[in-house]
């Protein structure tokens, strides 16, 4: 009976369900939990070899698109832009976002529309991203100085550039460093704590009745704990702002915008300020860092690289005037090292907020939808040599990182690419410049390049696994 009756209701469910992406046989209940791994988008890109482009997954109740091809990835984020531009609700992503008050997590609506029109207008427009050069160049030459002052001893490059980003950023949103000592490791280790519960698995995710698991395994006391300290510091700031006492500084920063804008837009209240704060915090100093300790790594490991650079820097007179864009060869490291080290792999979540056809195949409303930028950025049917470090393929082919090339989206594409891109290039750009400007840079006595760790960590942007320490000595 059995052999008769269950495959006509499977056959009948599939019909009603439409025609889903090949992919792994999934297993009763999980799914295919067990295939996804801690660095999810390198066993995401061996898996879409087998199944394709367009990958369906299951875990617990989630249906789970992957998507691996720059041609599929057209087809999700700008073909289809409008089908795929809301995210899906996640335990931490809801939690840090202040029930998703923020850009990154908000579900399409009108709340979302609101509140990345204004923070496009106000907070990441070029004329703002060249108000604050000057607070990038100050951070930038005490980085220099410290530098200076520290030789010949090994330098920690992962520490003074992730304190360099977060004094920029907090500079530009709160008009305040955080860089004495314990005040700044608290700051940016609970930032790498955001990093990591936002790439973590939480069951709640995708067995909704077994939630309580999270508590057992301390996942959900792991995050309430970040949370609360992030909920105490954004109080203090806020009150800072308001305090008719303030001495304000000469240029009004993030806070102090979104304030103003608070006496006329209803969708500003003090919730959504500290969620936009934690957006800026979170997604602008591990990215930016990211990049600039991936470059240092592979330029160091490529000297024949990190030579061409410094001679294109140290010759002419773009870098003095600070018209960096016109470097073209560093631009070419900066796209190469963004290729092979895309920071925020598999881009942020998306959500189907409706049926729709995408290649012939059936995707489901609420399909989560995984873009993995990393493989695509990787691809050998795209690039000669894709593991290879090399800038000049950039060069000889015009390709541009803002999201009309698939080929290459570490920002992403479409209405939920990344507002901040501009602000982030400049500040890598610029500290990139400075540290190959400056100093000539090696590894450590008795290290050679073939024993570098260039291992990642998982989360949701991904770093090295160690800090990169180099000698450097000054450049005259
Ligand atoms: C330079 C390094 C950066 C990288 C590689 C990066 C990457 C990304 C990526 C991949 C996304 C998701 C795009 C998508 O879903 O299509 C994103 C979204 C976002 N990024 Fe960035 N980002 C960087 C810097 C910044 C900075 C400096 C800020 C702010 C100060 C920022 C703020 C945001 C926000 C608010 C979103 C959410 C947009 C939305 O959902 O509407 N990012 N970023």
């Amino acid at each position: 009976l059995s052999l008769f009756i269950f495959p006509r209701i499977k056959r009948r469910q599939s019909k009603q369900r439409g025609i889903a992406p090949p992919g792994p046989r999934k297993l009763p209940l999980i799914g295919n939990l067990h295939q996804v791994g801690d660095l999810t988008h390198r066993n995401l890109w061996l898996l879409s070899q087998k199944y394709g482009p367009l990958m369906h997954l299951q875990i617990g109740h989630a249906s789970i698109l992957v998507v691996s091809s720059s041609d599929t990835a057209r087809e999700i984020l700008k073909v289809n832009d409008f089908y795929f531009c809301s995210r899906p609700k996640l335990t931490s992503s809801n939690k840090f976002s202040y029930g998703c008050k923020d850009i990154s997590f908000a579900p399409y609506g009108d709340y979302w529309r609101e509140v990345r029109k204004i923070c496009i207008l106000q907070l990441f427009s070029t004329k703002r991203v060249s108000s604050v050069q000057s607070i990038r160049e100050t951070e930038v030459s005490l980085l220099i100085d410290s530098i200076s002052n520290s030789l010949p001893l090994p330098i920690n490059l992962t520490k003074i550039v992730s304190s360099l980003t977060g004094s920029i950023i907090c500079r530009v949103a709160l008009s305040k460093k955080y860089d004495q000592g314990d005040q700044e490791d608290n700051l940016l280790a609970l930032l790498k704590e955001i990093e990591i519960l936002l790439g973590s698995f939480f069951i709640a995710d995708y067995f909704p009745s077994l939630s309580w698991i999270d508590k057992l395994t301390g996942q959900q006391q792991r995050l309430e704990r970040t949370f609360s300290k992030f909920e105490s510091f954004y109080d203090e700031v806020i009150e800072e702002h308001i305090d008719q006492n303030r001495t304000k500084p000469g240029q009004e920063d993030i806070v102090d915008v979104l304030l103003h804008l608070q006496k006329n837009s209803p969708y500003i209240t003090n919730t959504s300020i500290k969620a936009i704060l934690m957006d800026i915090l979170a997604a602008g100093i591990g990215t930016s860092s990211a990049i600039i300790i991936w470059a240092m790594a592979e330029l160091v490991r490529n000297s024949r690289i990190m030579q061409k650079a410094q001679e294109e820097i140290r010759s002419s007179d773009h870098f003095s005037k600070r018209n960096l864009h016109e470097l073209q060869y560093l631009n070419s490291v900066v796209k190469e090292t963004l290729r092979l080290h895309l920071p925020v792999p598999l881009l942020l979540p998306r959500e189907a907020i409706r049926h729709c056809k995408i290649s012939g195949y059936d995707i489901e409303q609420d399909t989560r939808v995984f873009i993995n930028a990393w493989g695509i950025a990787r691809d050998p049917k795209t690039w000669d040599n894709p593991e290879e470090f090399l800038p000049e393929r950039f060069i000889e082919k015009s390709i541009d990182i803002i999201g009309h090339n698939f080929e290459l989206i570490p920002f992403g594409s479409g209405r939920r690419s990344c507002p901040g891109m501009n602000l982030g290039v400049a500040i890598v750009e610029l500290a990139l410049a400075s540290l190959l400007y400056y100093f000539d840079w090696k590894l450590p006595e008795g290290m050679s390049k073939e024993e570098m760790d260039m291992d990642e960590v998982p989360g949701i942007t991904v770093h090295r696994r160690t800090a990169l320490c180099l000698v450097a000595s000054r450049y005259t």
